[in-house]
């Protein structure tokens, strides 16, 4: 069976970036979204992006982002994939794939039953699934926000599509995370901080060496 991929979402500093490709994670995050602490701006962007060694996959987040910025971020930032983390619908996924030529990852909150067929309409169309918490009514992030859901929501279901599950993981929980969900991919951001929007490099590594060692041991889901 494959290693568990492992992203690291919102990163802002080079050592940041070192730690998380010293630690064996597959995709590192760059928010593009001005009210969240992590948010870079396109030149810190192109200069983590840069300093990515090869194997480290570079994501760009967005959230309902127009084409201009999109424009100017895939000019500016070389990358390997772009996550779409608002109300983005079905047919903007498509025209996005279409229009610059990367892979599509789409985030889709989920807090109930009820957030499970989005799941399935998305997965129609982009290249991953980004299975997040819902964000709560009225919060200023769409993501970020160190929230869980009930993970025995997902277990046993599957897409045509890989998929990668976020939302309040911890080093302390991804495994048993995993566990539940059967997740060949895990996504962190607040759980490997020290304060908003800061790395701990320490943390990072914790997560990956659990994430890892979860993947090692067959996904039953204990319900
Ligand atoms: O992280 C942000 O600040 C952010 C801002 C706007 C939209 C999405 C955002 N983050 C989304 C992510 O990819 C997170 O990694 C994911 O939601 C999990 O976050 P956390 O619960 O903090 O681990």
């Amino acid at each position: 069976m494959d290693d568990i991929r492992v992203k690291i979402c919102g990163l802002k500093r080079p050592e940041e970036v070192a730690a998380a490709a010293g630690a064996g994670v597959r995709y590192i995050g760059l928010v593009f979204f001005p009210r969240s602490p992590r948010a870079v701006s396109l030149g810190q962007a192109r200069s983590l992006a840069l300093e990515a060694p090869v194997g480290l996959a570079k994501v760009a987040l967005v959230v309902d982002a127009e084409d201009a910025l999109l424009d100017q971020i895939v000019e500016t930032v070389p990358l390997d994939m772009l996550q779409l983390h608002g109300r983005e619908s079905v047919e903007r996924v498509v025209e996005l794939r279409a229009r610059y030529g990367l892979p599509v990852m789409k985030a889709v909150g989920v807090a109930s039953e009820e957030d499970l067929p989005a799941l399935q309409e998305y997965a129609r169309v982009a290249d991953q699934l980004l299975v997040d918490a819902k964000a709560p009514k009225g919060s200023v992030l769409p993501g970020g926000n160190g929230l869980s859901f009930d993970w025995r929501l997902l277990a046993g279901r599957r897409w045509p599509c890989p998929w990668m599950l976020a939302g309040g993981l911890t080093p302390d929980n991804v495994g048993q995370a995993i566990a539940l969900t059967g997740a060949r991919q895990v996504d962190v951001s607040s759980g490997v901080e020290s304060a908003p929007g800061v790395k701990d490099l320490d943390k990072i590594a914790a997560f990956a060496s659990a994430a890892a060692a979860a993947g090692t041991v067959d996904a039953v889901p204990r319900l």
